[in-house]
């Protein structure tokens, strides 16, 4: 039996960041594990914390160990190999380890210490203390304390908290208004007592239900045993009796039209239990899903099921990247390698981009899996999230379906992770911990001999070029490539339209006359239209005219957005806002304008251009409603619009058999965006969008309207020449020297005042190269040899001030076995704690997604 449990508590910070030993009471030891979540005493207060493994002996003197005061639940929230994923997390990516723990729970369980006040039994106060006033000096204590020396009121706060248990603060201020100095009073003397409980921010959904109690004979003589008076009684256990099972509490009541009181009699005589039952909340209850059964595989898809279902077989890991092209029919490969793997007993969770997790998606897994689905993403209330969480982690569904989190579904025994658009940049989390859930997938899936389904149309460089190279060992993935639309539609035809020559030809429309025709035809034919505004990196800002002036957030560097709705301007950093100008603050000048092309504008533009145009605009602003974006969608679908309009939402996954134009409005504004994978993501995304027309029988044609028509970017993306833009991308990469030949480490450092900052900056800097150079790391990668090490900077962040804080950053690239992670996270603590000013702040991110 183990005494000794080591816990990691919720404490965030530097010192916390290690397990503490702490005793296990011995009325626990049968119950706690590694991944147990407790309630343990640190310093003064209770925190919550995770049990990380459990010991014999301690370092530590028992005498001065504390012990764990709670256990917060009786099946452990986190398995195992959970808690040991974490452990490699915080490691891989420069985090705390109670971080990585909390990203693997919902939410809900992210208990808080309260506060509570009880009534103490007198011998469990300190000496001398009594439930009488402390003044009267009689020392009289016991029987008739209460009734004679305190005043009424006071006598009647302890003999509720006596009945009602620990109660909460607020609880007593509210039934007790204006008494603070009397409850603090009867505290200090010890006759109540304060005590802190972790408390979670939801509780599992309960209702109240009613079954009969007793049986056969006994029931018989139950029923004769009633009173006249106690008609009703009877008449409850007969129903009871009679319907054999459980039935909720409300539906009895309103049935029979009988009182709570009547059950609660019947159930007080032992003729009746009444029980809390658990109910999980479901998003998805009122929605009935048309099931699915397996499709004949094409030729191209049974080569790559064959291969994914040999390793699912030999329970060996491996990891494929299914590159196939847009509507080759990927979904269909998924699911029906899910299948195989839950057929062999084990689970399986899909990644999604949160963006895509649409209805649409959900709709084919629930279709074909039914109620072996549970659904997690961020539209979901805390309680569903939780509940369908808890439906995972108690074994009632095989398959998990969520966006990027989801990769840590606590199923027992895990098969298969499929990981869907895996050129995603949503599958990489912008807050600590910052992880890939690419790689963390891989972790994952090694852990349980499990297998790893990367599927794109557009795979990321850094997983094609590492299944083309198999040169690492933990990730060289086998390729499966699949050319071909199994319905024998071909890809759509795509033109480029030169923007400039329109200019020059006298149309200033935001639409070509090609796109402009293309759209009559679709109204006239009965066909549809989806319209994407590429707007990454892009934003409406508001300029005057005349003298220039641009509207920024006082706190950060950066341009403030105008938004439509609310007619303000708001900063998307640190959320600033202020009512839109009519005249420019600087100049006085009336010509201040909303830059940008928003979806807004586009639509309006549309109804101006195009007389009963029946628009559908998809964006930020007309999705924020839980649902919606099903609405709209259904809509579409119903063809209740001839145009689907819209950002990011429309380029994905979506897939209409009547849409056969396909319309991109500002194809480059993603090339002009600091970031050395900005003609990849342009890439991806045109290629996305594209394949959105013609994917059933009626041929699809797409036009991408361009500035810069002749970028290898966009031409490729309209040749669907994946390949070719890899070959010229990746000639890019390699003279710069960026992933995939390296792995890249970003720290940023902000701080209030920019001399101090500077200075820091450049320590760190010279700290980390001093360090490189002693372990012989330093220089190589122009040379492309094995193993190399650079440091960039240290420069001002691309947003050099957020908030007043002012923001450095430098970048670390490494190629090689070497611990580069390791050696900055340690030159970055030494540094906090060399120079402990409390305002400077470093963050590290491991291979960054983004490089502001
Ligand atoms: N074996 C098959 N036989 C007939 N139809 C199929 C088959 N496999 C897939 N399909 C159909 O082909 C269409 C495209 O498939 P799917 O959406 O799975 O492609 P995808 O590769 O996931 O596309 P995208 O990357 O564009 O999302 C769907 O309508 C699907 O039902
Ligand atoms: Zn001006
Ligand atoms: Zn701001």
């Amino acid at each position: 039996m183990y005494t000794i449990a080591k816990v990691i508590v919720d404490v965030p910070s530097r010192e916390t960041d290690r397990p503490f030993d702490y005793l296990i009471p011995e009325s626990m030891r049968d119950w706690i594990e590694v991944g147990s979540r407790v309630a343990v005493p640190f310093g003064r207060r209770t925190v919550q914390g995770f049990v990380i493994s459990l010991e014999h002996e301690s370092s530590l003197d028992r005498s001065r160990m504390k012990k764990i005061q709670e256990l917060l639940d009786h099946l452990p929230p986190l398995p195992p190999d959970l808690v040991e994923l974490a452990e490699w997390m915080s490691r891989e990516y420069a985090c705390s380890t109670i971080s990585s723990l909390q990203a693997m729970i919902p939410s809900a369980l992210k208990g808080k210490a309260e506060r509570y006040i009880s009534y103490a039994e007198p011998d469990e106060r300190p000496e001398g203390e009594s439930e009488g006033s402390v003044e009267d000096g009689t020392g009289t204590e016991g029987l008739f304390s209460l009734s004679l020396l305190q005043p009424a009121e006071e006598s009647e706060i302890i003999e509720y908290v006596k009945a009602a248990g620990p109660v909460t603060f607020t609880h007593l201020d509210a039934r007790y208004p204006g008494r603070g100095a009397m409850i603090k009073g009867l505290m200090k003397r010890g006759v109540l007592t304060e005590s802190q409980a972790i408390k979670d921010k939801l509780r599992i959904k309960t209702v109240k239900t009613v079954s009969a109690a007793v049986a056969g004979e006994e029931a018989e003589e139950a029923l004769a045993s009633f009173t006249a008076q106690a008609r009703r009684q009877r008449e409850v256990l007969a129903f009871l009796l009679e319907v054999q099972i459980p039935i909720g509490m409300q539906e009895l009541l309103t049935t029979l039209g009988v009182t709570a009181g009547t059950v609660k009699k019947l159930a007080e005589k032992g003729f009746a239990v009444i029980e809390d039952v658990e109910v999980f909340r479901d998003p998805y209850k009122d929605r009935r899903f048309k099931p699915t059964a397996p499709l004949t595989l094409t030729p191209e898809q049974q080569v790559a099921f064959d291969h994914i279902a040999g390793r699912l077989d030999s329970h060996e890991h491996g990891v494929f990247l299914l590159h196939g092209v847009t509507g080759s029919g990927k979904t269909e490969v998924y699911l029906q390698a899910i299948q195989r793997c839950i057929s062999e007993g084990r689970q399986a969770i899909v990644l999604v981009p949160e963006i895509s997790l649409t209805p649409q998606m959900v709709e084919r897994f629930k279709g074909r899996f039914g109620d072996k689905v549970a659904v997690l993403h961020s539209r979901l209330s805390g309680g569903e999230r939780y509940d369908e969480w808890r439906k995972i982690r108690e074994g009632k569904v095989e398959v998990a379906v969520g966006a990027r989190s989801a990769v840590f579904a606590p199923f027992p025994n895990l098969g298969l992770i499929v990981m869907d658009e895996e050129h995603e940049t949503s599958y990489k989390q912008e807050e600590t911990p910052k992880y890939h859930a690419r790689n963390v997938s891989v972790r994952r899936a090694a852990q349980h001999d499990a297998v790893v389904i990367l599927g794109s149309a557009t795979p990321s460089l850094e997983s094609y070029h590492a299944a083309r190279s198999q040169a690492s060992d933990d990730f060289a993935p086998v390729l499966l490539e699949m050319k071909m639309r199994p319905a024998g539609s071909e890809l759509p035809v795509v033109r480029i339209v030169d923007m400039r020559e329109e200019l020059k030809d006298g149309n200033r429309s935001m639409f070509s006359r090609d796109l402009h025709q293309g759209i009559v035809a679709r109204m006239e034919r009965g066909e549809q239209t989806v319209l994407f505004l590429n707007r990454r990196g892009f934003s409406t800002f508001v300029m005057c005219r005349t003298c220039g002036y641009v509207a920024g957030c006082p706190e950060c560097d950066i341009s403030l957005t105008y938004h439509q709705k609310s007619n303000n301007l708001r900063c998307h950093y640190c959320g600033y806002s202020e009512p839109a100008p009519s005249v420019c603050p600087e100049c006085g000048s009336e010509h201040i304008r909303y830059f940008g092309t928003g979806t807004q504008r586009v639509e309006g533009e549309l109804a101006k251009l195009f007389p009963g145009i029946r628009v559908i605009r998809m964006d930020v602003d007309t999705t924020v409603e839980k649902g919606s974006h099903e609405k709209l969608l259904n809509a579409f679908r119903e063809k209740k619009a001839d145009v689907l309009l819209g950002t990011q939402m429309v380029a994905k996954g979506l897939d209409f058999p009547d849409v056969t134009l396909v319309g991109v409005i500002a194809a480059d504004s993603s090339l002009n965006f600091p970031d050395f994978r900005a003609a990849e993501k342009t890439f991806q995304l045109l290629t996305q969008v594209a394949g959105r027309a013609g994917r059933h029988h009626l041929p699809g044609e797409v036009f991408v309207q361009s500035y810069t028509p002749d970028h290898y970017s966009i031409i490729h993306a309209s040749r669907h020449d994946y390949l070719s833009f890899v070959r010229d991308e990746l000639k890019h990469r390699r003279t710069l020297g960026y992933p995939p030949y390296c792995r890249l480490i970003l720290v940023t450092m902000t701080h209030e005042n920019l001399q101090i900052l500077v200075r820091m900056a450049e320590n760190f800097v010279s700290d980390l190269r001093g360090k490189a150079q002693q372990k012989g790391w330093f220089g190589g990668l122009d040379r492309f040899t094995s193993d190399a090490f650079d440091i960039l900077g240290p420069i001002a962040s691309p947003i050099p001030r957020i908030k007043n804080r002012y923001r450095f950053q430098c970048m670390v690239k490494y190629r090689g076995a070497m611990d580069a992670v390791q050696l900055v996270r340690d030159v970055s603590n030494l540094t906090l704690e060399h120079l402990k000013d409390a305002s400077l702040q470093i963050s590290i991110d491991v291979d960054p997604q983004m490089l502001m």
